[in-house]
């Protein structure tokens, strides 16, 4: 690494480390001369090649977004009063992916509540129903309106509020795209329907009403939030080789093209918690295709294993005021840090997302290996999917593998966890962990990423499950076919019906974990999964894991 060079506009401050000056200086003159920041800014759907042209064509309207969500302000102030007035105090947000990662970031470096529900696990699903009901607000947020978790968590909030004696219309507030067969329902139920920008791709949707409606309710900052992106926009739409966004963008692709396509994002001290796991979504699924991508590693902090040390496959990027290469060089010489207030990192994301997709030979706005999991989720709930079958019982733990890369003779889950492992390429392999599990009271098992890394001596990510699914699920099935999979599963304290479903949230979390591990198998992934009898069996499993 030579240089630190800083490319600073309103609100936003970025600063490089790079092996080689020169490289950088060209890829990002490669951008200036063929004016990338201006025609992305003015729309152009050419930036991607002619197949990704369609797509992009209904998918810019974000680069406009500081102006065009204006109009939106005023009525979502009007609400929040009128919320706080009937002393409805408690919002939750019912939203998968782009429809939830952004508020939860926003509310968080706002520093107010927003009670996040993005799963499928009836013990979570279960708290956040029985917690304050009578002083409840519920947003529903989904672009297709067709998103099963999420149609399932409103359901089961009506039939809360019914059987509370309450009229869910006066406590339900509907975000869709309009025409939606959500739209629909809404309007036909009563509810309050905020309608969003359809030329807005769901993880570009941030500052549209589905990042704004459920955080300006909970009490954020929202006028403020499109200021300050506001303010980044004439810079990072500028043909000039200080732009951030470019800059940012090309240290992504000329990473990527050196082999370094794991992105290890950490906080270095940035004032909301949680911005790594908006990146994660934004990069993970617009990159993550076609055997190629990014693949974000969200750590703890820049001391985190995968940052210090890190692998020669990793750029490291850290968000916030800290700057912690002083101390640490990245394994790969690829390394920068990034600092703003948060619209204006959100949209200097955005455009190095767009940029780094341009210079990786993918659309950056499609998803094409998402639905896979949905569809296989759907036959098991039909009862079409194939039923697993366990290879082994160890106790507590449950052990089902995919496909038959387990060896013969494995009788316990410490040697089939070490025989997944073993089966991480020393080079170019990551291990996930994907978790089905109630995030809040299991958090504890989040730790097994540190020591897995460890361990291991490679990127190892940790998703909850079904949130990843919306997030890094793409980047699994659709990026280069480099991952191992590690599937929790287990026996909730209670079952929670889905109300005029036929399943339960029990059996849909299960069907999705299963779905998913089938497709993960049928893309020659090997996957384990560890099924536990109880969360209190979780303890155990961490030192296993460990
Ligand atoms: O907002 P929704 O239509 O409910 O979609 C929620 C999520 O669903 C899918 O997983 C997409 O791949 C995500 O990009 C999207 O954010």
């Amino acid at each position: 690494m030579t240089a630190w060079n800083a490319a600073s506009g309103p609100g936003h401050d970025l600063r490089f480390g790079y092996p080689d000056e020169a490289a950088l200086a060209a890829a990002v003159e490669e951008l200036v001369t063929d004016r990338v920041a201006s025609r992305l800014f003015a729309r152009d759907a050419t930036l991607w090649g002619e197949a990704a042209e369609e797509e992009s064509a209904k998918r810019l309207g974000w680069v406009d977004l500081p102006e065009t969500s204006r109009p939106l302000l005023t009525e979502i102030a009007a609400l929040e009063v009128e919320l706080r007035q009937r002393g409805l105090t408690k919002v939750v947000l019912c939203g998968m992916g782009g429809s939830s990662l952004a508020p939860e970031v926003i509310c968080a470096a706002a520093g107010v509540d927003l009670d996040v529900l993005d799963s499928s696990d009836p013990d979570f699903v279960r708290t956040a129903l029985e917690d304050r009901l009578a002083e409840t607000v519920v947003v529903v947020s989904s672009k297709s309106g067709g998103t099963v978790e999420t149609d399932s968590q409103r359901r089961a909030f009506e039939k809360a509020f019914t059987d509370a004696g309450i009229e869910p219309a006066e406590r339900i507030v509907v975000v869709t795209d309009p025409g939606s067969p959500l739209e629909q329902s809404a309007r036909e139920a009563g509810y309050r329907v905020f309608l969003a920008d359809p030329e807005v791709g769901g993880r570009y949707s941030a500052l549209t009403a589905f990042g704004l409606v459920p955080s300006g309710l909970a009490g954020a900052d929202v006028v403020g939030l499109l200021d300050d992106a506001a303010a980044a926009r004439d810079a990072l739409a500028a043909d000039d080789a200080g732009n951030a966004g470019l800059r940012l963008g090309a240290l992504l692709g000329l990473g990527y093209r050196a082999g370094a396509d794991k992105v290890v994002l950490a906080d270095a001290g940035a004032p909301y918690a949680g911005l790594g796991d908006w990146v994660e979504q934004l990069v993970a699924e617009s990159t993550g295709k076609d055997g190629r991508g990014l693949l974000p590693v969200v750590v703890d902090s820049s001391s985190s294993p995968n940052f210090d040390p890190s692998t020669r496959d990793e750029v490291l990027v850290t968000y916030g005021p800290g700057f912690p290469f002083d101390g640490v060089r990245p394994a790969s010489g690829f390394g920068a840090t990034v600092d703003g207030r948060l619209g204006a990192q959100m949209l200097l994301w955005e455009v190095a997302t767009a940029v780094a997709g341009r210079m990786i030979g993918i659309n950056p706005f499609d998803q094409p290996d998402v639905e896979s999991a949905k569809a296989a989720a759907r036959e098991m709930l039909d009862g079409g999917g194939q039923t697993p079958t366990p290879v082994l019982t160890d106790g507590p733990v449950t052990v089902y593998a995919s496909g038959g890369w387990l060896p013969e003779g494995c009788s316990t889950v410490v040697d089939a966890v070490a025989a997944l492992l073993d089966r991480i390429d020393p080079d170019h392999g990551y291990l996930a962990v994907q978790a089905y599990l109630d995030r809040h009271r299991d958090r504890d098992l989040a730790a097994v990423r540190d020591a897995l890394a460890v361990r291991t001596g490679r990127p190892v990510t940790f998703g909850w499950g079904p949130r990843f699914l919306h997030s890094t699920g793409q980047y699994h099935k659709g990026g280069p076919p480099t991952g191992v999979f590690l599937q929790v599963t287990g026996q909730p304290e209670a079952d929670l019906a889905v109300p005029d479903r036929p399943f339960t949230f029990h059996e849909f979390l299960t069907a999705q974990a299963v779905g998913d591990g089938q497709v993960l198998a049928g893309h020659d992934r090997p996957v384990l999964r560890l099924h536990v009898a109880g969360h209190g069996d979780l303890a155990d499993l961490r030192e296993v894991l460990g």
